[in-house]
């Protein structure tokens, strides 16, 4: 496993890493998400010993990395996919990685058998795409067969194929016991892959949690009811005691209760329903709410006469979507405000 304690990291008068305390454990894929400048590259440098802590210390099954024989053994991980001699073949590249670290050269065929890159073992990395540069470097990881893998936005260039490629590779690796550490700033994805998170924010650790406990935690579920006896539904739910919001489009975002148990007053009733929908918020969601606070980088300018850059776009409030759509503190620690207001009827 890999062990954080306290790791602290300052450039000058900036704190790009601070105080994380964490723990990454074997047989699950733990993602590792951020802004942009939250300190992720960082804290994954100070792992592999390619920065120094200014405070704090990380451990590899209980080793410094500087401790570690042939470290490519314990720990693989793809940080920077350029970071290769372009003049090196693929072969060429792995072999010297494998030479360095007691690896059989036979084992070099067979990473590059696993990435796909076989075809082109010969061919100089500079002439590699993104995508195949990416592949080189999922090999180097795997190249030592190590029981901890960490890579830094791997996805980054793949094509759809790819993609899913690396998805189910994460998966495998993680389901043969062993420890996987990923980030992405692609949500869809890591909600896909990842079973625990760690988040953080300006340097510090904003979440430690499974991954539904971290969508549960951080956004909001209701359900959405319509009914042509809007009314008479309005007063129902009142007398039941159901916390309701009005979506804007006529429907209305019951909070606290199931669909079952909303379906099943509006049936004692005899109301007709046109629509009984749980609505779960995305880990995206979720993600852009709890770290709304800690992101330094905002884009301002909208592009001009951009649909939906113009003063009447919806962002919250009646007309905005309400899941999976525009994404509630998008534009700052506002989430829930527009629901909350439209809920007490002002
Ligand atoms: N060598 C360095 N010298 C000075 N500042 C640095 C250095 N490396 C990183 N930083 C700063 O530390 C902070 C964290 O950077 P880091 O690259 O770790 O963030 P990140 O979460 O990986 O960001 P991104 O998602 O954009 O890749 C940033 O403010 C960055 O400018």
């Amino acid at each position: 496993m890999i062990e954080l304690k306290g790791l602290t990291k300052r450039y000058g008068e900036k704190v790009a890493v601070d105080h994380l305390t964490f723990t990454v454990r074997p047989g699950v894929v733990t993602g590792f998400l951020g802004p942009n400048g939250a300190g992720k590259s960082t804290t994954m440098r100070m792992l592999l010993g390619l920065d120094h802590p200014t405070a704090g210390d990380v451990r590899i099954d209980g080793k410094r990395y500087a401790q570690l024989k042939d470290p490519l053994k314990y720990i693989g991980a793809l940080l920077d996919a350029k970071a290769v001699h372009g003049g090196r073949s693929a072969f060429h590249h792995l072999l010297c990685l494998a030479q360095s670290n007691g690896i059989p050269r036979a084992r070099v065929h067979e990473v590059l058998d696993t990435v796909g890159l076989t075809a082109v073992a010969k061919k100089k990395a500079k002439g590699f795409s993104l995508g195949m540069g990416q592949r080189l470097g999922i090999a180097g990881a795997l190249l030592g067969d190590p029981e901890i893998l960490m890579f830094d936005e791997p996805v980054n260039g793949l094509d759809p194929e790819g993609i899913h490629w690396i998805r189910n590779l994460m998966k495998s690796l993680a389901g043969q016991g062993r420890t996987v550490f990923v980030s992405s700033h692609l949500m869809s994805e890591m909600a896909l892959t990842a079973d625990h998170l760690v988040v953080i924010g300006q340097g510090r650790l904003l979440a430690d949690t499974s991954m539904a406990d971290f969508i549960r935690q951080n956004s909001r579920s209701y359900v959405r009811l319509r009914s042509p006896q809007r009314e008479r539904l309005l007063d129902v739910l009142h007398e039941a005691g159901v916390t309701v919001a009005e979506a804007g489009d006529g429907a209305l975002e019951a909070d606290g209760t199931s669909a079952e148990q909303l379906g099943e007053l509006a049936a004692r009733h005899q109301l007709v329903l046109h629509e009984l929908s749980p609505q779960q918020a995305s880990l995206e969601e979720a993600f852009m709410r709890l770290t709304a606070e800690s992101v330094e980088y905002h884009a301002h300018t909208a592009v001009p006469g951009a649909p939906g850059s113009g003063p009447g776009a919806p962002t919250s409030g009646p007309g905005a979507p309400t899941s999976g759509g525009a994404l509630p503190g998008a534009g700052g620690p506002g989430w829930g405000e527009g629901w909350q207001r439209r809920r007490k009827g002002a």
